[in-house]
């Protein structure tokens, strides 16, 4: 069976545009426009609202300029409205061959916004639908907030597209321009519509806020829409549109029995630009494209991975360009750090992988998130730590540090059995803390090495605050040595390389 083909109308620069708090350059426009259309093969774009302002002008004429030379003219459409030819007038100035007329597509609106009778509304469109013509301008006309007009007034809605069924236009628009249709409504209003019409090409454009705006989508297409408006991460006015991405994905999966070409490996790498360039910060668990959606936290999920794929969907990451992550945390279990030892190229026995296992947990309990790059310092402190036995250890300790005083330490030592608790002053809580051990080791008529340096790094890649790593040279007996100590605060790392420090010492 042929399927029907859907065209993917993106309204990213326009309808996103009205995302609160975001404003496109014209050259970012530009770049947009050429990865829609030549980078994921979006069949249209509506780049912008005519008459909005200067910098808007030289942004659609930037978008013409090019589109024009590539033979996509036609491929551009910009929002226009009923109002004697001025947004014509731009339009032709900007070189944009495709008007998007606004009109009412509810009585409601019509009445309190315009204060119109149909026919006089009706006759301004013809107008304006005229002189575009004239001016060798395609229409395709929006019935602004249809979905409440079908609610309150179908007839009026009913009368409007027999109007607009005698009209030289090319496409129908029908936006749920407050979001308010659900799922069973969407299918039933265009169920009408397109049996009425069936062989006028009618868009559908969702809007997002009660998150129905996918599930409306799918109604839409098995009511016999023709096209589908959508914005890359789901941009728009109020919650925005059908994100492009989740609708790409659905189509692909759930709606055999029709095509579109969109090419999802580019999917992620667009919806990044766009979020870079507006700023607008994609939630991490935003389907497809947000930053958690492909990995896997809970230990049973990656065991389940080993064991025939047992929690595999068809949403595959490498579909959208991205990969299968296994999270590092309290939740993660051995088959976790198995996965991603396994990308590092590394392998630990069955002793050490509890023992790193163990260490990761830890750090999850304290809320810190480990990545796969702080994985080889974990395994460095682990093993590192088979290689002695603390005879001396630093059971206890309380760093001071507060406005208008000197930091201060107490700590409590174990040395050889006898424990020994002191306090000192210092510079800072660190030096404060050597100072205290300075004075418990001067009492026994003991020397401590001497620290000649202090590093302090987070794992290179590491994109969580998990982890840091102080690197202490001491020198003793004219012998330098390093100890290290990792920890998710610096000066408990620092702690934890100075007990290896006095352990390393009597060895
Ligand atoms: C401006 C119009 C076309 C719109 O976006 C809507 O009604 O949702």
């Amino acid at each position: 069976m042929e399927k029907r083909k859907i065209e993917i109308m993106d309204t990213t620069l326009r309808d996103g545009e009205q995302t609160s708090g975001v404003s496109f350059s014209a050259a970012e426009k530009l770049t947009i426009a050429q990865l829609l259309l030549e980078e994921l093969n979006i069949d249209r774009i509506e780049i912008a609202s005519a008459r909005v302002s200067e910098g808007e002008f030289q942004a659609v004429k930037g978008i013409t300029a090019w589109a024009e030379e590539r033979g996509y003219i036609q491929r551009i459409e910009v929002l226009s409205f009923v109002d004697g030819g001025v947004s014509i007038e731009w339009m032709k100035k900007a070189g944009a061959k495709v008007q998007n007329l606004l009109t009412k597509g509810s009585m409601n609106h019509l009445t309190h916004q315009l204060k119109k009778t149909p026919a006089q509304h009706f006759a301004e469109i013809a107008t304006s639908i005229a002189l575009a013509k004239e001016n060798d301008i395609e229409t395709n006309v929006y019935l602004e907030d249809w979905s409440n007009g079908m609610r309150n007034s179908p007839e009026y809605v009913f009368d409007f597209l027999a109007f607009l069924a005698t009209q030289p236009i090319k496409r129908i628009l029908l936006p749920d321009t407050l979001g308010v249709l659900i799922p069973a409504q969407t299918f039933e209003f265009i169920s009408k519509i397109t049996a009425k019409y069936p062989d006028i090409h009618f868009d559908f454009h969702a809007h997002n806020d009660y998150d129905l705006s996918i599930a409306n989508v799918m109604e839409a297409i098995k009511a016999g829409i023709k096209g589908l408006h959508v914005t890359v991460n789901g941009m728009g006015e109020r919650a925005g549109n059908a994100p492009l991405e989740s609708t790409v994905a659905v189509i692909n999966d759930y709606l055999p029995e029709v095509s579109i070409n969109i090419k999802e490996t580019s999917l992620y790498s667009v919806s990044k630009l766009v979020e870079t360039f507006t700023g607008y910060r994609i939630p991490a668990n935003k389907p497809i494209v947000g930053d958690n959606v492909f990995t896997q936290t809970a230990g049973i999920h990656a065991d389940g991975d080993n064991k025939n794929n047992l929690y595999f969907s068809d949403l595959l990451p490498e579909r959208f360009g991205r990969k299968r992550k296994y999270a590092l945390g309290k939740t993660s279990g051995k088959a976790n750090i198995e996965k991603n030892l396994q990308e590092l190229g590394l392998k630990l026995n069955q002793e050490d992988l509890k023992l790193v296992t163990q260490r990761i947990i830890e750090l999850g309990d304290k809320k810190e998130t480990v990545t796969k790059e702080d994985l080889p310092y974990i395994i460095s402190d682990v093993l590192n730590s088979h290689t002695y036995q603390d005879k001396i250890t630093i059971d206890s300790y309380m760093l001071v540090h507060s406005k208008g005083m000197r930091p201060s330490t107490t700590l409590s030592l174990n040395l050889n059995g006898e424990i020994i608790e002191e306090n000192a002053q210092g510079d800072g809580q660190f030096d404060a803390f050597m100072n205290a051990l300075t004075k418990i080791y001067k009492s026994k008529k003991m020397t401590l090495p001497k620290l000649i340096d202090y590093a302090v790094r987070i794992p290179p890649g590491s994109s969580s605050d998990a982890l840091c790593e102080t690197i202490i040279t001491w020198i003793n007996n004219g012998k330098e040595f390093k100890t290290r100590g990792l920890d998710s605060d610096q000066t408990v790392a620092a702690i934890i390389a100075t007990q290896k420090m006095l352990n390393v010492a009597i060895q």
